[in-house]
C-alpha cells in the first residue's frame, strides 16, 4: 500500500485561498492523481477530485461530516446543529424534513412568486436609468421565499433582512470585518426566526401546513421530540439563506447570455433549451469549490489509506469540469445536457450523491426552476441594454460576481 502523494510546502491554506476553484484539481494533474495530502489550517487533509473521488467521498460508512466543517464558517453561514453536521439515521429523518418541502407543485409556487415579483419590480426599471440587477434579484428573492415559507416580512424589514441573508453567504469566508458582520447577521437571523418557531408553537402564527415555517415548527427528530428553538431557527435559515443566495447563479445566468448572446434568440426559439442552459451555467460558473467531511474509521480507496480521523475535501468546482467526464470542458456547451445521462458524481454544483441519504444540497430543484423563470424572463419579456463595466468574475470573492452586480440601462418591456 502506498503513500498518498504530497501537495509541496507545509500548508496549503494561502495556495487555496488564492486559487479555490483550481488549487484542487491543478495539484492533482500535477501529481498524476486524483488525491493528494496537505494541511488546510494547519489540520491535515486529503484533498480529491473528479467522479471517482466523489463516489467514495458519499459512501455514508466511510466518510461523516461532524466535526469536518471549520468553527467560522460554521459560525456564519450554516449556523450550529442543522443538518449539515449530522450523520447515519439522525442525519436521513432530518433531510426528510427538508426533502418534504421540495414536491413540484410546491416548487411551482416558489416560481409564481417569483414572476410575480418581476412583473412588480419591471415597470420601475423601466422608469429608472440603470438598474443593479444582483441587488433587484436578492431583493426579490428575500421577498418570494419568506411568502413561499409563510415567514411573515414586513416593507420596513425587507431592505435588513435581505442584508443579513447575504451576509451569511457572502461573507462568510472573508476574514476581518466582514467575518464579524457575517455573525452578528447569523445570531440577529436567529433570534427573528426562532421567534416565529415559537409563535407557532404557540398559535400566534399560523403558516399553511405545507410552509417551512410550519413543517420545520412542528418537526420531531427520531427521539420523537420538536427541534429546539435554535436548531428550527437554523433550519428555517437553511431555506431562506441559499435560496436568496440563488440570486448569485441567476446573475450567472445573465452573464452568460451577454458573454453568449446567440443563446438569446435560440431560447427564444426553443423552451426545451431553457433546462440545458441554466445547468451549463451551474456546472461552469463557480460558486462552492469544495465541501469537506472527516474519515470515520480508517479504509483504503485504490491503494491509499485513509486515517481514522482525517478531513476531506472533495471539489466540486474541478469535478465539474473535469477532462475525464466533459468533452472541451471550460467551453460553454449548453446541448451538452440534452441527452446527457444523470450520474451523480460527475455534475456536482450542489453536491453529489443521493438527496435523501447523502448530503446533497436538496435545493437543486429550486436553483433550476428559478433560473429558468429568471432566464425566460430576460429573454422574452423584457429588453435592456448591459452597462460597459468590468465582467470579470473576480474570484478574490466567494461567490465570485462581476464587481459592479451586472448594471443593466435602458430596460423596456416587451409589448
Ligand atoms: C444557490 C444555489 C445553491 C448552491 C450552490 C448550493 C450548494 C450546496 C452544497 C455544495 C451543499 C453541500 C453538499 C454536501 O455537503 O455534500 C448544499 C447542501 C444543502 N443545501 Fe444547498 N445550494 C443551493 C441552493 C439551496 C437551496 C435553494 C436550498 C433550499 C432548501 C438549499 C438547502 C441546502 C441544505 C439544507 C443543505 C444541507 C443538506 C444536507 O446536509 O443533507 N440549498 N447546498
Amino acid at each position: 500500500m502506498s503513500g498518498i502523494p504530497s501537495a509541496e510546502g507545509f500548508d496549503s491554506t494561502l495556495t487555496l485561498l488564492r486559487n479555490p476553484y483550481g488549487f484542487i484539481s491543478q495539484t492533482c494533474r500535477a501529481l498524476d492523481t486524483d488525491l493528494f495530502e496537505t494541511r488546510i489550517l494547519l489540520r491535515k487533509t486529503i484533498c480529491m477530485t473528479g467522479s471517482a473521488a466523489a463516489k467514495v467521498f458519499y459512501s455514508e460508512d466511510k466518510l461523516v461530516r461532524q466535526g469536518s466543517m471549520p468553527g467560522r464558517i460554521q459560525k456564519t453561514l450554516l449556523g450550529e446543529g442543522g443538518v449539515q453536521g449530522l450523520d447515519g439515521a439522525a442525519h436521513q429523518r432530518r433531510k426528510k424534513m427538508f426533502m418534504s418541502l421540495m414536491g413540484t407543485e410546491h416548487i411551482a409556487a416558489l416560481q409564481g412568486m417569483s414572476l410575480h415579483m418581476l412583473d412588480n419590480y419591471a415597470p420601475d426599471w423601466e422608469a429608472r436609468n440603470e438598474v443593479v440587477f444582483y441587488d433587484e434579484v436578492r431583493e426579490m428573492l428575500t421577498r418570494a421565499v419568506c411568502a413561499w415559507c409563510g415567514v411573515p416580512l414586513p416593507e420596513a424589514e425587507v431592505a435588513t433582512r435581505t442584508a443579513q441573508l447575504t451576509s451569511l453567504f457572502e461573507d462568510a469566508g472573508a476574514i476581518g470585518p466582514k467575518h464579524w458582520a457575517a455573525r452578528l447577521a447569523r445570531h440577529r437571523l436567529e433570534k427573528w426566526s426562532a421567534r416565529m418557531i415559537q409563535q407557532v408553537r404557540e398559535g400566534e402564527l399560523q403558516p399553511t401546513q405545507e410552509s417551512a415555517l410550519h413543517v420545520i415548527a412542528t418537526w420531531r427528530d427520531l427521539d420523537g421530540a420538536m427541534l429546539s428553538p435554535k436548531v428550527a431557527a437554523v433550519e428555517l435559515l437553511n431555506v431562506l439563506r441559499p435560496t436568496v443566495a440563488v440570486s448569485v447563479f441567476i446573475v450567472q445566468t445573465a452573464h452568460a447570455l451577454h458573454r453568449y448572446p446567440e443563446w438569446q434568440e435560440k431560447l427564444r426559439n426553443d423552451e426545451g433549451l431553457l433546462e440545458p442552459f441554466v445547468q451549463e451555467v451551474r456546472r461552469l460558473y463557480p460558486f462552492f469549490p469544495a465541501v469537506a467531511a472527516r474519515v470515520e474509521s480508517a479504509f483504503e480507496w485504490q491503494g491509499y489509506r485513509f486515517p481514522e480521523g482525517r478531513r476531506v475535501l472533495l471539489d466540486l468546482y474541478g469535478s465539474n469540469t473535469d477532462p475525464r467526464s466533459w468533452d472541451a470542458p471550460l467551453e460553454f456547451r449548453p446541448e451538452r445536457f440534452r441527452s446527457r445521462a444523470e450520474n451523480p458524481y460527475d455534475f456536482i454544483p450542489q453536491g453529489g450523491g443521493d438527496h435523501y441519504t447523502n448530503h446533497r444540497c436538496p435545493g437543486e430543484w429550486i436553483a433550476i426552476s428559478q433560473m429558468k423563470a429568471f432566464c425566460r424572463y430576460l429573454v422574452n419579456d423584457i429588453e435592456y441594454d448591459v452597462r460597459d463595466q468590468d465582467l470579470e468574475l473576480g474570484t478574490g470573492e466567494l461567490p465570485p460576481l462581476p464587481e459592479n452586480r451586472f448594471i443593466m440601462r435602458n430596460v423596456r418591456r416587451r409589448g
